[in-house]
């Protein structure tokens, strides 16, 4: 099983780039030259268009992939409503949007033979999946390889592993994506996910609104942040495979089932901008204050979902990345702050600096949500230390923690609200902050 999946994942070869308008085909000659949708494809393959954004939108957005496959995507039965297992989706009604600070411990460690699709569990999100708006945060942990098929038409998948590398085969070719990396799987694009090691756990930012891009420099330059080279999309591959194949689609918030008679990974050759990719985390190029303050975390934006409105993303996907602290008289960890936009925030390794790590602290697999002009900040002993810290140069290298910020607060699902794996004592980081007020 996973050595296997390490073997086909050491060899892999990427093209590299962010949107760029790639090709590649598994067979020679498989992809048409010249032309898109030639009267006879190569090879006696089908032509298909993907749509990620609409026909109309404007070429600096536009996404869209053709592929070249051995049965099209049209050729399927009808699909069959299944169980949404631990699956939700916007808008989510199941709770009242709560003014409490809420912090989660990982998630337990599933029954044997759970695979990433009947470990996905859905916290909370925002928005709604049909207007494709907003977002959900979703958490993994599987134990078994996928042999079905899935695919979600209500928004792309952003997988960050935590915890065990993914093998992800695609109708566009294989990633592998471990802990330190992410992985993000386009809208509709049928994938299974194979495990590297005997278990994975992570986070998945469902993204229902406008596909992630790369944010604006502005003032920074050409350069910075998440470099565009750095972007991995996969080469084409496909499964010859007839027989059944369960195919798991998610429409609308529900999940439908068909059993098709040949494997849909059966793309042989692709060309667009519209692809799954990987990037790796560490990559990420980090721009920071060098005289005083503490900057906003807007400045760690690696991908972001624009809205309508300009500057207000319906998502943005954030890292906090080592990096060295230099600024002079300056409260170096986050500050405490009131928000309009709404965090959820996980961690990856280490320590995260605005909180302490140990057992029922922000450890690796946990995540906060602090919603939308909910008071936060550094928690009691992390605000005595930095207030009394010697300010040398500091390198943080022992953590990864990320957000995904979004414009309109979280609601939880039941079952987030309710986990046995909530720390129902979050507020207490924060008691104990002394007075020190002192008139003159
Ligand atoms: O709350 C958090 O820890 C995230 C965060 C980090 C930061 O550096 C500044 C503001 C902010 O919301
Ligand atoms: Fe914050």
């Amino acid at each position: 099983m996973s050595g296997d999946a390490r073997k086909t994942a050491a060899a892999l070869e990427y093209l590299t780039g962010f949107g760029n308008e790639h090709s590649s085909e598994a067979v020679p000659g498989a992809l048409p030259l010249g032309r898109n949708s030639p009267q006879r494809a190569p090879l006696g393959l089908y032509a298909e268009q993907l749509s990620g954004t609409a026909f109309t939108e404007p070429r600096a957005r536009n996404r869209r992939s053709w592929l070249y496959r051995i049965s099209p995507s049209a050729a399927h039965p009808a699909f069959v409503r299944g169980q949404n297992a631990a699956v939700r989706t916007a808008p989510f009604t199941e709770q009242v949007p709560d003014p409490n600070r809420l912090r989660w411990d990982p998630l337990p460690a599933p029954a044997p033979g759970t695979d990433f699709l009947a470990g996905l569990w859905t916290l909370g999100g925002n928005g709604d999946a049909l207007q494709r708006t907003g977002m959900a945060v979703h958490l993994y942990h599987a134990n078994a390889a996928m042999e079905r098929v899935f695919s979600d038409a209500d928004g792309e998948l952003l997988i960050v592993p935590e915890r065990g590398g993914l093998l992800l085969r695609t109708e566009l070719g294989l990633l592998a994506a471990e802990p330190g990396q992410v992985a993000l799987i386009p809208r509709g694009v049928r994938f299974r996910v194979e495990l590297l090691d005997d278990s994975a756990r992570g986070y998945v930012c469902e993204n229902y609104g406008a596909p992630f891009q790369l944010p604006d420099l502005g003032p920074i330059g050409a350069n910075g942040l998440a470099n565009a080279r750095d972007f991995q999309a996969p080469v084409a591959a496909y499964e010859d495979v007839e027989g059944p194949v369960e195919v798991v689609n998610k429409y609308g918030g529900n999940l439908w089932h068909a059993t098709y008679a040949h494997s849909p990974l059966d793309v042989v050759a692709w060309h667009g901008n519209l692809t799954p990719y990987v990037y790796d985390l560490h990559r990420f190029n980090v721009i920071g204050s060098i005289s005083y303050d503490h900057p906003d975390p807007s400045i760690f934006t690696v991908l972001t979902s624009p809205s309508d409105t300009p500057g207000l993303a319906g998502v943005d996907f954030v890292v906090f990345a080592p990096r060295w602290l230099v600024g002079e008289d300056t409260f170096r960890p986050p500050y405490f702050h009131r928000n309009v936009m709404s965090e959820y925030m996980g961690l990856v390794e280490g320590a995260y600096d605005a909180k302490q790590a140990g057992e029922g602290g922000f450890a690796p697999g946990c995540g906060s949500l602090h919603n939308m002009m909910s008071a936060h900040g550094p928690d009691r002993e992390t605000f005595e230390k930095a207030s009394a810290a010697e300010l040398r140069p500091q390198r943080m290298d022992d953590g990864l923690a990320f957000m995904f910020e979004t414009r309109w607060p979280v609601l939880t699902t039941g079952q987030a609200a309710q986990a046995g794996h909530r720390q129902p004592g979050y507020d207490a980081v924060w008691q104990g902050l002394e007075r020190h007020f002192t008139q003159g």
